[in-house]
């Protein structure tokens, strides 16, 4: 049984529906694992035979899980090689695979829930890369989920392992427990305040990584950080946990004292961005997806300051994914080129922004 991509982009994945903990702030938590196995090459050496026989073995024994119904039966294995590049885009937008596994060549692919809690990339940088999201402040249970997983899968094939270093992995920044553990959090009032650097330099003074919205090398779009542990080696997976999860409380503090700071000090200054933010966003007829983003960050403040009632954020989540590009282009159903998707774009925005919220149509 498929995944119908098609459906897929009319949803969004659990991790944006904004119910777990702190949402107004972190949009989500996120674990992923590197492994590779034992007895093929690492990926820079592997021949296109490895790199087949790889993907057939992990085939294989996902199958065989799922019909153990030790895995979800919903697990979906997509032959990346076999979609075009405008799915492949869309699952990037979508969180679901790296820019480079869609770019790449050769056999590749990933196994993915409808609910889109769990990705397991087959051949990016190491031969499995297992993914696991969650809405909110949830690390403790992301990490578990992506320790059953990662269990599950162990017992069907040997990983490469050393009992001096941990799991072995192509990148020696992710060798011993081969995890990374995130959070994505919202911090446009930190931005407003020209806090942000400061906070981002003692982050990384603690040995923690902070990346744009789309990972490694992207920029920040939308004042959307993703936070997460820098190294891997010498501390357990529950020390790294702990010590991302040690410091989001930390942040979620700054954030709110800033917001607290601009509504006592600038209140008609916030409450006038807020507002032009919304009131373009729900009129404009032509729009690129950078000011969109840039704009939906201001709405989704002003909704978490109580300046705008009438739509909530799990719809402004979604937003920002479903006017991304391939988004735009797999719900019109049809290529477009940018401007052409501008205008897509702020149709879709107007649609969806109409007073009443989420869905509400116009004449
Ligand atoms: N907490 C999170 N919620 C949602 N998406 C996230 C979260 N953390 C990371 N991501 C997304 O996952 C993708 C991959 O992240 P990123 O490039 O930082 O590194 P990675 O896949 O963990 O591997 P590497 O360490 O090799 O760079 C990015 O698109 C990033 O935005």
């Amino acid at each position: 049984m498929g995944l119908d991509l098609n459906e897929l982009a009319q949803n969004c994945g659990e991790w944006l529906r904004g119910t777990g903990p702190e949402p107004d702030i972190v949009v989500s938590s996120r674990v992923r694992l590197a492994r590779n196995l034992a007895e093929f090459p690492f990926m820079a050496k592997a021949t296109e035979v490895d790199r087949t026989e790889i993907e057939r073995i992990l085939r294989e024994r996902i199958d065989l899980l799922k019909e153990e119904e030790r895995l979800p039966r919903n697990l979906t294995f997509l032959d990346l090689g076999e979609l075009n590049e405008l799915d492949r885009r869309f699952l990037v937008e979508r969180q679901l695979i790296s820019r480079e596994l869609a770019e790449s060549e050769g056999a590749r692919a990933v196994a993915v829930d409808p609910q889109e809690q769990f990705s397991v990339m087959v051949n990016e940088e190491d031969h499995l890369r297992i993914q696991v999201m969650r809405s909110g402040l949830d690390l403790q249970a992301t990490w578990d989920a992506a320790n059953r997983l990662d269990d599950l899968i162990e017992e069907q094939v040997t990983y490469a392992y050393s009992d001096k270093l941990g799991y072995l992995t192509a990148c020696p920044t992710n060798v011993g427990t081969g995890a990374r553990v995130s959070v994505m959090v919202h911090l446009p009032a930190l931005v407003i305040t020209r806090q942000i650097d400061k906070v981002f330099r003692s982050l990384q003074k603690i040995s923690l990584a902070v990346r744009g919205l789309y990972g490694e090398g992207s920029q920040a779009m939308g004042d959307f950080y993703q936070i997460s542990n820098q190294v891997t080696l010498g501390l357990s997976e529950e020390e790294l946990t702990k010590k991302v999860a040690d410091v989001v409380p930390v942040l979620l503090d700054y954030e709110r004292q800033a917001r607290d700071f601009l509504v006592r000090e600038s209140q008609e200054t916030l409450h006038d961005r807020v507002s032009r933010a919304f009131g373009i966003l729900r009129t404009a007829q032509t729009i690129t997806s950078e000011e969109t983003l840039h704009l939906l960050s201001s709405v989704r403040l002003g909704i978490n300051l109580g300046l705008i009632k009438d739509v909530a954020t799990p719809t402004i989540n979604k937003l920002f994914i479903h006017t991304q590009p391939a988004h735009l282009q797999k719900l019109a159903g049809m290529e477009l080129d940018s401007s052409d998707r501008a205008i897509e774009r702020a149709s879709y925005l107007r649609k969806h922004l109409a007073s009443g919220g989420d869905g509400v149509a116009e004449n």
